[in-house]
Parts: structure tokens; C-alpha cells; sequence
């Protein structure tokens, strides 16, 4: 098709999202770009949004639009149907879990809809009739990389495939590493969930069973699941490689036996310290880590820098591990200060995200700079620059003349430099 053929096919496409036009938009939705934007940066569900078609949104949603977008006023398609008072409309996009719930963001791989039941994983003759249970589920991973069907004409994002225990071996589900990652929902009869790792012949049956199923390498395509699919995904990822990393006591090196549904080592010497007063040698790491969106003191720019392992051009906020005894405030002035030279001042919390490669925890702050003189570590960044906000938001829509760009929309980088970007926060 030729440019001027696509731009009026996406103009049709967003044409029938303004004006309610299901049957159209549903003709379409197969050959478009769900994403499609207009001159002035609006999606279909932003048209949809303003005019308060709910059947429209539904159907961009279960599409897999990106509900998190922004117009170039910095709106989002909730933001807009509310200011438009369409409460219908509103209700369905701030439901959609991907988005906001309980009014605070939530990033990708954090929307784990499993219940934990931390409960049940000391209950062992519990677990193992779960195990046994024709309801349970299970997902499969070898060497930490999950079993997932990827995306084909109908499905836009990977998704786990599903195990009952009748599909798998007995010697697979006997493994105690066999990991107990919750209940479907708070009702105790409600389906569980366990994260299982395959030997060799665990993967041809998993094969068999979905001739296109794959064992990916999680990062990236973990970041193309369905939303809930990457919350379990960070859950059960990162107490694999937990299991996987560290099979002896940190204490006393001996062998551990892994209890409580995989969520804790035992030491196997009886007379190890680790079995008095506080083992926490004993539980899976989480590892806190800051991530910053540095605004001047003049508040008109944000500094951005880059990593040498970063792709070619771009650019992102940075960040650092917390260390011992440090509280996230000082961690966020001491790194932004090592890697950059700029001092910070005042730091706001935003939101969090699990990034489990392995087992990172990041927490995102809004800081502010008192100095704005930047003076770059070359060990951590390649180069960090104050960037005014106009140029910012032409990165995020992909418009730089420079061709530069961010991190993507799954990432908690991208979500700090939107807060900014829209100026719509009370961190602002
Ligand atoms: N979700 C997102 O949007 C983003 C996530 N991140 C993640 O944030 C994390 C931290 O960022 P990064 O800039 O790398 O961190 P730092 O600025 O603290 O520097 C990284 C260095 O710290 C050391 N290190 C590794 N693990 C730890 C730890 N647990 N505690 C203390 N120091 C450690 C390593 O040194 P050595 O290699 O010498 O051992 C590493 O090279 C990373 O996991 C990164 O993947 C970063 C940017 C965006
Ligand atoms: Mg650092
Ligand atoms: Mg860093
Ligand atoms: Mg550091
Ligand atoms: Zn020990």
C-alpha cells in the first residue's frame, strides 16, 4: 500500500473509533496498528474515550491497545474521558488493570493477579494435594527461560501455556523446587499456580503438548506478554534463579533443602546458626534499586543519560542500587551525584517496579537538582544531558529529529519521564 493508502486506511480506522462505528473499527482492527495516532497524537481509544463509546474501548483493550498512552497535551484516554464526564467510559479504562488502580500506577510486571496465600506454603500436605489437583495450573521454565506461545495472527503478546498436573510427570511434580506461586483468587478453593522447571524430557512433553510453544530467553520477550502473564513471570523468575544461585548455606556452606513451596532454603546442618534468631540467609533476595527522573533547578529541563550498553541513541533516567543502612532519598542523591555531578535536593516517591533479572526491585523518584553543572562518571555513563521538555516529548512520541528515543512504555523509565513530560502530578 502506499503512504498516502495507509494514512487514509488509519484514518478510517480512527474515524470509526470517534463515532461509535464498532462493526467498522472491528473490520479493521486485524490490519491496523491498534496505536495508529492523528496529527495531534490521538489513538482511537482517546476518540473513543471523548465521545464515551464503551464497546469501542472494550474492544481496543482486548486488542491490546496501549491504554497508557498519551495525546501530545499530555492526556490519556481516562484522563480524557473523565474531563468529558463520560463515567461509563471511565469506569472500563481505569478497570483495566494495565493502567491505574486504586488511583496510583502500576508498571509492568507488577500486576500479579495471584493471590500468595503465604499461609499454605508451610502447609505441606496442602501443597501436595494443590499439586495433585485437576484444577491446579502449571507453568514451565528450563534453565529460567519460561515455556510461553508466542504472538501469531490473533494473539498481539506472548502468554504462558498451561499444564494441568495430569500433563506432566510424577517425577516433575515430586521436584521440591516445584514452586507455589499462589491461588487464583482469595476464595481458598479457587485454582493454584505453580512454576515447575523441566529436564530434558519435561520440555519434549511440553513441546507435544503445544507444537508452538517456546522456551524463550525472558529478556527481552518477557516484555511482549499479556500484562498479568509478566507479573507471575516476575514472580516465578526470580525465585528460580534465586534456587538456582544459591544452593548452599551462606552461613555455614552446606547443602539446603527447599521448603515452603520454593519460597524458603533450610540449612541441612543441624547445628547451623542460620536455624536461630534471624535467617534471613533463609529467604529469596530482593534487591532495591533507585531510578530517577532528575528535574533542573529551574524545573524546565530533566537530565537523561546514557549507559555504554545502551542501543544507540537513547536515553534514559538513571539509576543505582541501594546499599546497606541507606535510606531511598540518600541513595537517590548519592547515585545521581556519583554518576553525574548534580546535586539533589527534594525527592518524591512515584511508583515501583519488579524487574526481575533477577530479583531487582526499582523505585522511581521525581528528584530534584539544586546545581545543574554535570560532570559525568565514565566508569557507569557514556554521556547525561539536561534535555528541555519540548525535545523530551519528542522522544517519547518517536519524533526527535536526531532520531533520539527512550526506554519502552514496560519499562518504569519511560513511566517517570511521562509524569514529567504531562506535568499532571501532584510530584510535579
Ligand atoms: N526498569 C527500568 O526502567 C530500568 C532498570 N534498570 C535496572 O536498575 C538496576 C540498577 O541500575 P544500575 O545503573 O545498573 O546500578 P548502579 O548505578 O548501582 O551500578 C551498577 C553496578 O553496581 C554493581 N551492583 C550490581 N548489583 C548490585 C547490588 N545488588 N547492590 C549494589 N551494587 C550492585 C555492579 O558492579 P559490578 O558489575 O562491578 O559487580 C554494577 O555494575 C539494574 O538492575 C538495571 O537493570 C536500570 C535502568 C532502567
Ligand atoms: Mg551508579
Ligand atoms: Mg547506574
Ligand atoms: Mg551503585
Ligand atoms: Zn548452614
Amino acid at each position: 500500500m502506499t503512504s498516502s493508502g495507509v494514512k487514509q486506511f488509519n484514518q478510517k480506522f480512527l474515524d470509526a473509533a470517534a463515532h461509535g462505528n464498532l462493526d467498522e473499527l472491528k473490520s479493521l482492527l486485524g490490519a491496523v496498528d491498534t496505536d495508529v495516532k492523528s496529527d495531534r497524537g490521538w489513538t482511537a481509544l482517546m476518540f473513543a474515550a471523548r465521545n464515551g463509546h464503551v464497546s469501542i474501548i472494550s474492544a481496543l483493550i482486548e486488542k491490546g491497545c496501549d491504554v497508557q498512552c498519551m495525546n501530545s497535551s499530555g492526556q490519556t484516554a481516562l484522563e480524557i474521558a473523565q474531563f468529558w464526564n463520560h463515567k461509563d467510559a471511565a469506569a472500563v479504562l481505569s478497570q483495566h488493570k494495565e493502567n491505574v488502580l486504586f488511583d496510583q500506577t502500576h508498571n509492568y510486571y507488577s500486576v500479579n493477579p495471584l493471590y500468595r496465600a503465604s499461609d499454605l506454603r508451610k502447609d505441606a500436605s496442602a501443597l501436595q494435594a494443590l499439586k495433585k489437583d485437576g484444577s491446579s495450573k502449571f507453568i514451565l521454565f528450563e534453565e529460567q527461560k519460561p515455556f510461553l506461545l508466542p504472538p501469531d495472527g490473533e494473539r498481539r503478546k506472548y502468554k504462558f501455556a498451561l499444564f494441568s498436573c495430569n500433563q506432566l510427570s510424577a517425577s516433575l511434580l515430586d521436584q521440591s523446587s516445584v514452586i507455589f506461586l499462589g491461588l487464583e483468587t482469595w476464595d481458598p478453593s479457587s485454582s493454584a499456580w505453580f512454576a515447575v522447571n523441566v529436564k530434558e524430557n519435561g520440555a519434549e512433553i511440553a513441546k507435544k503438548m503445544y507444537p508452538e510453544g517456546v522456551f524463550v530467553t525472558p529478556f527481552p520477550a518477557t516484555m511482549q506478554m499479556e500484562g498479568t502473564h509478566a507479573g507471575i513471570f516476575a514472580e516465578a523468575h526470580s525465585i528460580l534463579c534465586w534456587l538456582d544461585r544459591y544452593k548452599f548455606c551462606a552461613t555455614c556452606g552446606s547443602p539446603q533443602t527447599v521448603v515452603e513451596g520454593g519460597y524458603k532454603q533450610v540449612c541441612s546442618n543441624a547445628d547451623c546458626p542460620s536455624h536461630k534468631g534471624v535467617h534471613n540467609t533463609c529467604y529469596p533476595r530482593v534487591d532495591p534499586s533507585l531510578i530517577m527522573l532528575v528535574v533542573s533547578p529551574d524545573k524546565k529541563m530533566c537530565l537523561l543519560g546514557r549507559q555504554k550498553r545502551f542501543p544507540p541513541k537513547m536515553f534514559s533516567c538513571l539509576a543505582g542500587f541501594m546499599e546497606p543502612g541507606e535510606c531511598i532519598e540518600d541513595t537517590c542523591r548519592r547515585e545521581v551525584e556519583e554518576e553525574s555531578g548534580v546535586k539533589v535536593g527534594r525527592v518524591s516517591y512515584h511508583s515501583s517496579q519488579p524487574w526481575p533479572f533477577p530479583a531487582t526491585l526499582m523505585l522511581g523518584c521525581i528528584a530534584y537538582a539544586r546545581t545543574d553543572v554535570i560532570s559525568v562518571d565514565k566508569e557507569e555513563l557514556e554521556e547525561a544531558h539536561w534535555f528541555p521538555r519540548a525535545e523530551v516529548a519528542q522522544m517519547l512520541a518517536g519524533k526527535h529529529p536526531d532520531g533520539l528515543f527512550l526506554p519502552p512504555k514496560q519499562a518504569i523509565a519511560h513511566q517517570l519521564i511521562k509524569t514529567w513530560v504531562a506535568g499532571s502530578s501532584a510530584h510535579l
